[in-house]
């Protein structure tokens, strides 16, 4: 294969055209992918329709009416394709991607229709993300699985897929170590360890350290190039439109041409009145009332955020991410005028423990949810995509012995009964199996959702709905649940205890039992995560050894 088809296969394998923070919506729904089907194959809409509802998967009703043998379609003639339908926009666009998508169905073979369909629609569902794709390169590319610990730390920089799949089909395991951080490539982010208790921090951490505020709100990385600016979500996604105060704020108040700033976006009121400096922080759902593709403008009044900075990552097109944490701090004070909108995330530095939990108890006071401790040394460098032992995490829910949380993927639904009928009794949620590339159950959640949170999760779940257990989900039969969902969405859920379960497949291995959560309570959707992202099979057994739960 050559470099440029390895590039647009990577994409195409993960189901879409592009890297995640490009814009790579195809705007084909449902409507026009089954108009598409219907003039390809010479049916009429109506048996389309009808098809769909027995079968439930467009592709495969497109794999059913293909009755040609189809010569094989090129990777390159396939990409081409569905990029032109991409950006066929404007005035009578609909019709024309409809003609597009319908010219290559009618060329393609039936398996090739098949899964041409389920890419337009983004449901290509192969089984497998991103994680997976890369252990491959490491045996296509350098014909050695050791290199995928490396590959996978050169994605957290590279993070664009096709790019790091063309470099390495080129110039193989020389490629590593080569990426640097670009404009307008966000990097993963670096993450926090959390400790088991206070002292830790010190053994962690020895002398003298920073304790920032911890604000619990939508973690941003903001490129500015001259007057473009864009903010990138945890997930590396694009949300630039839903910040158009954000935005508006550095291009005034950040007087460097090229930045890339790492920080935390919160719904926050600042009380200016002479003789009233209070403020408020707001929860982490107000935020997400931000969320929205219409009247951005009123949420932005009704809403007002501010975004604490804490790193630079890179200043006028040189990468920082080798500088230690105090050389990237004053960078980023130099830099960064602040406003009511641009904030600096306020620290204190000390070598005492005390001091440090004064200053946490004083962030709960202000309604914080706790504290991150980073390390002042000299190797203190920016650890994209890595939960580092630089940054430590203290939190309110740990100070207090207080139940613990976790981020779980919903994999089913039980019907739900009285007030509850027509959405879900309760879900069943999973932990990701990193070794074994799949989700595993783990709990079955049916408190503490309220009517609205129950109608959005519906809402959410609508486009996932399967027909068979998702490839990638280890489920016993015993806890089947009504629907299956494909493993998209993401809850945090509150549990007490770890229990070994005979129902569950959470890190059963080749034994029979697994473990499970008990009195799990749910609290809310993690917009800001992917399936890929949550609470792992490693880290249930973690907590269920350090608390003995
Ligand atoms: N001053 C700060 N420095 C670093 N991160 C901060 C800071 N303030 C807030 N954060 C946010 O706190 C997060 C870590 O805290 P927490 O464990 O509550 O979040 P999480 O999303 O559940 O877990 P994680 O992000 O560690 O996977 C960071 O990812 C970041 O988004």
């Amino acid at each position: 294969m050559e470099g440029k088809e390895v590039k647009d296969s990577a994409y195409l394998f993960l189901g879409s055209i592009g890297p995640a923070f490009e814009n790579i919506a195809l705007g084909i729904g449902d409507k026009l992918a089954l108009k598409a089907i219907a003039w390809a194959y010479g049916v009429s809409e109506e048996d389309v329709k009808r098809r769909y509802s027995r079968i439930g998967d467009l592709g495969d009703v497109a794999f059913e009416l293909n009755m040609g043998e189809g010569k094989l379609l090129a990777i390159d003639e396939v990409f081409g394709r569905l990029k032109e339908i991409k950006e066929t926009t404007g005035k009578g666009s609909q019709e024309e991607k409809t003609e597009l998508l319908s010219s290559i169905l009618q060329r393609a073979s039936p398996k090739e229709g098949k899964y041409i369909v389920r890419i337009v629609l983004g449901k290509l569902r192969l089984g497998f993300g991103d994680q997976f794709l890369l252990e491959a390169f490491s045996t296509a590319f350098t014909g050695n699985k050791k290199y995928a610990a490396r590959i996978k730390e050169s994605y957290s920089v590279c993070t664009d897929i096709g790019e790091l799949a063309e470099s390495l089909a080129e110039y193989g395991p020389k490629a590593l170590g080569r990426f640097s951080i670009k404009l307008g490539r966000p990097v993963r982010s670096m993450l926090a360890q959390r400790v088991k208790i206070f002292e830790e921090l010190e053994e962690r951490i020895p002398g003298k350290k920073a304790a920032e505020e911890k604000y619990d709100g939508e973690r941003v990385q903001i490129h500015k190039n001259g007057k473009e600016v864009i903010a990138f979500s945890r997930k590396l996604e694009d949300i630039t439109a839903q910040y158009p105060d954000i935005v508006e704020a550095v291009r005034k108040g950040i007087l460097a041409e090229k930045i890339v700033l790492d920080g935390e976006i919160i719904a926050y009121v600042e009380n200016r009145k002479a003789n009233d400096s209070s403020e408020r922080f707001y929860s982490f759902q107000k935020l997400m009332k931000r969320r929205r593709k219409y009247e951005v403008q009123k949420y932005t009044e009704i809403y007002p955020v501010a975004v604490f900075f804490f790193d630079i990552l890179c200043l006028e097109g040189n990468s920082l991410l080798k500088k230690s944490y105090p050389e990237r701090r004053n960078l980023l004070e130099e830099h960064l005028r602040e406003s009511r909108t641009l904030r600096l995330a306020r620290r204190t530095i000390t070598n005492n423990l005390e001091e440090i939990e004064d200053f946490f108890n004083k962030a709960l006071e202000k309604r914080l949810e706790g504290i991150i401790i980073k390390s002042m040394d000299r190797n203190s460098i920016y650890e994209a995509g890595k939960r580092s032992w630089l940054w430590l995490k203290w939190k309110e829910e740990y100070a207090s012995g207080m139940r613990e949380t976790f981020d779980l993927v919903i994999v089913g639904k039980y019907y739900g009964r009285g007030k509850r009928k027509g959405s879900f009794g309760a879900l069943l949620c999973a932990v990701l199996n990193e070794e074994g590339h799949r989700f595993e159950t783990f709990t079955k959640v049916g408190t503490g959702f309220t009517e609205a949170n129950a109608k959005e999760i519906d809402n959410l779940l609508s486009e996932h709905i399967i027909a068979e257990v998702p490839k990638n989900v280890f489920i016993k039969s015993r806890m089947l649940p009504d629907i299956f969902v494909e493993p998209t969405l993401v809850i945090e859920v509150l549990g007490s205890e770890i229990t070994e379960s005979m129902g569950h497949t959470a890190g059963q291995g080749e034994g029979d039992t697994g473990l499970a959560l008990r009195f799990p309570r749910f609290l809310r959707i993690r917009y800001d995560k992917g399936p890929y992202d949550i609470t792992t099979v490693k880290e249930v057994w973690n907590f269920k050894e350090d608390k003995g739960i």
